[in-house]
């Protein structure tokens, strides 16, 4: 087991980097799936190797899938995905992993037999309500309406309402398995706005790679047309989320950070990134190599909705209290269920270093304010590990509790802090 307390590194001077990145979570997360209820055997390349991504491949083996990995380094590891009749009788630890407390339970739904739910203390708190309710009027027996649950098949599909206002994978949940319901599946939306659009698109995209046709024209309906979800062999994009605490590093100290392979195409939310470090003050050039952000030492601060893309809130909080201006973070009132609720994380932890970070209805209000070090709590969550991190790289002195946590979606996080900082090209 790593320190509890891990010293944050403080900058040398200006970081000058090339960061390789392994895969998406997000696109790991609904490759695996997929491949799994496809209509024959197919592969999942360059997949995250992460907390989550495993998770997620032990729950589809417990629900009769054969996964082989092979081709495992750093990049990742390429799955051989066999598809098998979806089977109950499993118990499915879910971690603290929106993915597979959201996207698993409708596949097991398919099953002619109870699954078992379960999942970190943590994820016991984190919304699901929606879903289960959805799964049941779909025609699936469930128990529970949180973690811990049960789900028992089969359900039938057809059409059903719900408030997806507390994370979009509530939706992306329904979706993904729906091909493969008798009836396909009809999901409106009613309520609050769904955040993290991007990832809805994202579901959509890959469904329509795997060959499913999926009707989105109309605003806050899916359509999942019923049939056979294709066998593909699917490569996965880079994490652009995972990108921002090192593009951040980059804005910092004046240096220049480059994330090879950034897709110039892309659903993921953290192409976001090259907008919003933009407007706080770096510039950015997308080319053949891949993406470079060049800081110049200076971070302005930002008014900014960030509905669509949440989980970059902590990297942006972070460089916000490192900012020459005040930040106002719009539209993320969701994050409160996120692995912590991560406004008050925020809020606190900024706090603790001396910052002046408070929690509005909808977000967060910082005003910058000279910072000095001390512990950065990081409840479980590998987002505020990172931030943590970030804050860490400008202020001597900063102890960021559990850098392990970033397991969840980067396990390699502290070496790969310590390469960038070594200079390593
Ligand atoms: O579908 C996905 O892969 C995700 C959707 C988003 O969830 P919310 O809509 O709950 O924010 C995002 O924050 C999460 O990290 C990953
Ligand atoms: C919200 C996040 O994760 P999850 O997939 O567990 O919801 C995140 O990674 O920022």
């Amino acid at each position: 087991m790593s320190d509890p307390l891990w010293s944050a590194p403080l900058a040398a001077g200006p970081v000058r980097a090339t960061v390789p990145l392994p895969g998406s979570k997000s696109v790991t997360n609904r490759a695996l799936p997929l491949a799994a209820l496809a209509e024959g055997p197919g592969s999942v390349r360059l997949a995250l190797r992460s907390r989550d991504a495993d998770l997620m491949a032990s729950a589809l083996r417990s629900l009769g899938a054969r996964l082989t990995p092979s081709n495992e380094s750093a990049s990742g590891v390429d799955w051989a995905v066999t598809p098998g009749p979806v089977v109950g009788g499993g118990r499915i630890d879910a971690g603290l992993a929106g993915t597979v407390m959201r996207f698993v339970p409708p596949v097991a739904a398919l099953a002619d037999g109870e699954v078992f739910f379960d999942g970190d203390p943590a994820a016991r708190k984190r919304p699901m309500g929606p879903i289960l309710a959805a799964l049941r009027a779909l025609g699936a027996r469930v128990e529970g309406d949180a973690l811990p649950f049960t789900v028992r098949g089969p359900v039938q599909g057809g059409e059903v309402t719900l408030d997806a206002s507390s994370s979009s994978q509530l939706i992306s949940g329904l979706l993904l398995a729906a091909a493969r319901f008798d009836k396909g599946v009809t999901v409106r939306h009613s309520g609050p706005p769904v955040p993290s659009a991007p990832h809805i698109r994202m579901t959509v995209e890959m469904l329509r790679e795997f060959g499913v046709r999926v009707d989105d024209s109309e605003p806050d309906t899916w359509r999942v047309e019923p049939g056979p979800i294709a066998a593909r062999d699917y490569t996965v994009e880079p994490d652009l989320s995972n990108a921002a605490p090192f593009l951040a590093a980059a804005m910092i100290t004046g240096g220049a950070v480059t994330i090879p392979g950034w897709p110039t195409r892309t659903t993921q939310p953290g192409d976001q990134l090259r907008g919003l470090l933009t407007e706080m003050g770096a510039s950015v050039s997308l080319t053949g190599d891949g993406l470079t952000l060049t800081g110049s030492g200076r971070i302005r601060g930002i008014d900014a909705d960030l509905r669509e893309v949440g989980e970059l809130t902590p990297t942006i909080a972070a460089l916000a209290a490192l900012a020459d201006s005040p930040s106002r973070l719009r539209g993320i009132a969701h994050l409160r269920g996120h692995e912590t609720d991560r406004l008050a994380a925020l809020a606190a932890e900024i706090n603790g270093l001396g910052g002046d970070a408070a929690e509005t209805d909808d977000g967060l209000a910082v005003r910058p304010r000279p910072l000095s070090g001390g512990v950065f709590r990081s409840y479980e969550d590998h987002r505020m590990a990172t931030a943590g991190a970030v804050i860490g790289l400008a202020v001597s002195g900063v102890r960021v509790e559990n850098i392990a946590t970033t397991a969840k979606t980067l396990p390699e996080f502290a070496l790969m802090w310590a390469r960038m900082l070594g200079g390593d090209r």
